[in-house]
């Protein structure tokens, strides 16, 4: 099996745990990314059992999968918050810090993230880290001013110490991404981020910035699938080198 594969099975396997973990009349946060499709994938197969729940959304692409599915869906603004928020992650470090938006979305995880009374996370072995920061951190930008913007990424990150490798708009292509609410995505790779919180704080004071995918201590447990399709549930404060000896 290649690592692709591998690493597709892992996070079945972390999706049809965390859909196990929902119960009856709670109100769920549909996190987005492969990871989190499958949970989506999963809990719609215990609707279908009789699972009784109402959804939220955190991406266009959950939106849509979550309708073909008949996952039964209502806006975050006529509800006063949820349960529990399943949602997938770049990096995740041993505090439930996290670095997301790598397939472009943040914004909408973020929002549920922090209206959830319990956000867990579910990931292959690849994505714990002991130490955020060798994924490129994803931060939300109005196209309007963006190069300027960009500028002021990089300067607050030299003034701050926090050593910067690149700081780029990202590109498919010759076009740039685009995000669920028409902006565009910086990614900025940093040699390593040892105070996320601080970071995360700094970098959302920059007009331009709307939001970045540093998610610091918000995850509440860690759903590490594995290839052979077992799952494990890693409490926060996890010794990263029991995930992948
Ligand atoms: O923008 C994407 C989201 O933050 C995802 O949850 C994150 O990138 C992880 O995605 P995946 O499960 O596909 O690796």
């Amino acid at each position: 099996m290649g690592t692709d594969s591998r690493n597709e099975q892992a996070k079945i396997a972390a999706g049809v745990y965390a859909a196990s973990l929902v119960e009856d009349g709670q109100k769920v946060g549909l996190g987005s990314g492969t990871s989190a499709w499958h949970f989506i994938r999963s809990l719609a197969k215990r609707i279908e059992e009789g699972l009784d729940i109402i959804a939220v959304p955190a991406s266009k692409a959950s939106r849509d999968l979550a309708q073909e599915l008949n996952v039964p869906l209502v806006e975050l603004d006529d509800i006063t918050g949820l349960d529990i928020c399943i949602d997938g992650a770049d990096e995740v470090a041993p505090d439930g810090s996290m670095i997301k938006g790598g397939g472009a979305n943040l914004l909408w995880e973020k929002i549920i993230a922090v209206n959830s009374a319990k956000m867990l996370t579910v990931v292959d072995p690849s994505k714990i880290v002991k130490t955020l920061g060798q994924f490129a951190l994803p931060i939300e930008v109005t196209p309007a001013y963006y190069g300027t913007t960009i500028r002021n990424i990089r300067e607050l990150l030299a003034e701050k110490g926090w050593e910067a490798v690149s700081v780029e708009r990202r590109m498919n292509g010759d076009s740039p991404v685009i995000t669920d609410n028409d902006n565009f995505i910086v990614d900025a790779k940093l040699e390593t981020i040892t105070d996320p919180a601080g970071l995360a704080i700094a970098l959302n004071q920059i007009p331009g910035v709307v939001e970045n995918g540093l998610f610091p201590a918000m995850s509440k447990g860690v759903i590490v699938g594995r290839p052979d399709g077992t799952a494990e549930f890693l409490e926060i404060g996890f010794d990263p080198a029991t995930v992948n000896a």
